[in-house]
């Protein structure tokens, strides 16, 4: 059993940890793949989850094999989430656990692989629960996030964005990607892991501690305040 170390601040994931977008994202690209007679397996997927959207792109085109450069495929896909994203709810236990860290002054922040564009696709029916958050930060529109996930960036600009520069090893992350598990251990964070169940157990070993879902989360593991305070 692990010891789980007091932290003071919690950096969220987005896309298929706060937000049901995982789902969106399967939609989307099986039906780009489909025509060109592709299907977008689930081990395909699970190495693009977090990635910035011009490196999943070049990685689905070139592990299908799709005539398609990165632009014309991005321009396509965007087409898709315009339609898609604004259908995003929210996942098991997800408003519970942001209201509840945010009532109890615990700041709280947002770093996903996204784009500003599809951030507000995919937030139109969330725009309250949002402002709770800061800061947040997307990869794919941030100069400063040199590197996606995998790459620590995206959780170290995060942490620096907060007014008071905490540590690394004072921000807990949430995540739901492999990717994403890994930049948080490269940025020193601990990560509480939320999977999908088709996750291969070895692909959550860097996880400091995985939950099904999380409405299972126990904030008083990590120094947070329990939820009946
Ligand atoms: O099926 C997929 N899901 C997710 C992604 C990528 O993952 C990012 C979302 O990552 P995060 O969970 O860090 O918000 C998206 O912006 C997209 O680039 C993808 O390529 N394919
Ligand atoms: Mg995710």
């Amino acid at each position: 059993m692990p010891a789980y170390k007091p932290v003071t601040h919690v950096i969220f994931d987005m896309d298929g940890l706060l937000l049901d977008t995982e789902r969106l994202y399967t939609v989307a690209i099986s039906e780009l793949t489909e025509e060109y007679g592709k299907a977008y397996p689930w081990e395909l997927k699970v190495q693009c989850m977090g990635m910035k959207g011009d490196a999943s792109a070049k990685l689905i085109i070139d592990s299908l094999e799709l005539p398609l450069t990165v632009p014309e495929y991005l321009e396509k896909i965007d087409l898709k989430y315009k339609e898609l994203f604004p259908q995003a709810v929210l996942l098991p236990g997800a408003e519970r656990l942001v209201r509840h860290l945010h009532k109890h002054g615990v700041p709280i922040a947002i770093a996903s692989g996204s784009s500003q564009t599809s951030f507000d696709l995919k937030t139109t029916s969330h725009r309250e629960l949002m402002k709770l958050f800061n800061p947040v930060v997307l990869s794919s529109s941030d100069p400063e996030v040199k590197a996606g996930k995998p790459a620590p960036d995206v959780f170290l600009v995060c942490a620096g964005r907060f007014p008071d520069k905490p540590h690394s090893s004072k921000c807990l992350v949430f995540e739901d990607a492999p990717l994403g598990v890994k930049a948080a251990a490269a940025a020193g964070m601990q990560c509480v892991m939320v999977p999908d169940p088709r996750t291969d157990k070895s692909l959550t070993e860097e996880a400091t501690l995985v939950l099904e879902s999380l409405e299972d989360f126990k904030p008083e593991l990590f120094g947070l305040p329990p939820f009946n305070s």
